[in-house]
């Protein structure tokens, strides 16, 4: 495995600024299994505060079962997890209470997922979905739950004069951006990422991951980004970890990962894409 920040022999480089800060978020030696099926064979991810992680991988390989554990939405086998916040003591996150990290997870973790039927209340209006994570957080005047969903829609570049239009009446392009001003009406310290452009047309996928990009420059949000597809980590990750079969074969700095892949299954991929 390939997680230096050289190749072989070279002269090894300073790591990035962002990660000679202490880490945001720690997982050592996940296990998870469905059945049979291994989806993640003892991984470690170490995410810095400020930057963005993409993970790439074959289907199957484990990306999606390792975002929904960072956003405690499951636990696994084997593994501990913690997430460096002010008010959080070291505590392993996996052994919280269901309804502590039920709180967590909507308090301090933003998701948006490649399909808008799992992030979004399809019964609710955009507006009413952002409402909904703000009054978790307990606002409950009804101007400034208004307001502030307004403040997150137009954070995430959507149209507000649609605020009040159902998720089905709008654009898959609008329903990501709704998605995305839900995860982030709450400020949170964590923002995950899985697909959340593959299923848009090229020009409107251009569009959102410019949003993301900008988001992640004026604000400086932590992001693990999933995606299959390497132009997209390319375009947003500073770091990589390349996954198969429940396993990290490689991570590094992603233009290094991309020019100079060590792994044959890296090189397959960065080779294919070519
Ligand atoms: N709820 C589940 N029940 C049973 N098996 C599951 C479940 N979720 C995932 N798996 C299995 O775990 C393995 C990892 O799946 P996972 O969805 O994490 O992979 P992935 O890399 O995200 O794939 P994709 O890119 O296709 O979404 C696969 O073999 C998958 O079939």
């Amino acid at each position: 495995m390939s997680t230096a920040f050289a190749a072989p022999g070279a002269i090894p480089r300073q790591p990035p600024l962002l990660m000679r800060t202490p880490p945001l978020l720690t997982m050592r030696g996940i296990e998870k299994r469905y059945g049979a099926v291994r989806a993640l064979g003892g991984v470690d991810v170490t995410v810095y505060p400020g930057e963005v992680l993409g993970i790439v991988g074959e289907s199957g390989s484990g990306k999606s079962t390792l975002l929904r554990l960072m956003n405690l939405e499951d636990t696994p086998e084997k593994g501990e997890y913690r997430l460096a916040l002010p008010d959080q003591d070291d505590t392993d996150l996996f052994a919280l209470d269901r309804f502590q990290r039920r709180m967590l997870r909507a308090l301090r973790i933003g998701i948006v997922y490649q399909n808008p039927h799992l992030g979004l209340l399809m019964d609710h209006t955009s507006s009413g979905n952002i409402a909904e994570r703000l009054l978790i957080a307990g606002t409950r005047n009804f101007a400034t739950l208004r307001e502030k969903a307004q403040d997150a829609l137009q954070a995430s570049e959507f149209p507000v004069e649609r605020m009040d239009a159902l998720p089905m009446q709008l654009s898959g392009g609008m329903q990501q951006r709704v998605q995305l001003a839900k995860a982030i009406a709450l400020e949170p310290a964590l923002l995950l990422l899985d697909e959340p452009t593959t299923s848009l047309d090229v020009s409107v996928q251009a569009l959102v991951l410019d949003t993301l990009k900008r988001l992640q420059r004026d604000r400086r949000i932590t992001m693990v980004l999933v995606s299959h597809d390497l132009g997209v980590i390319r375009t947003l990750a500073d770091r990589v970890m390349v996954m198969r079969g429940g396993l990290v074969v490689e991570q590094g700095l992603t233009d290094q990962v991309f020019q100079d892949p060590q792994h044959p299954y890296t090189q397959q991929l960065v080779h294919a894409k070519l």
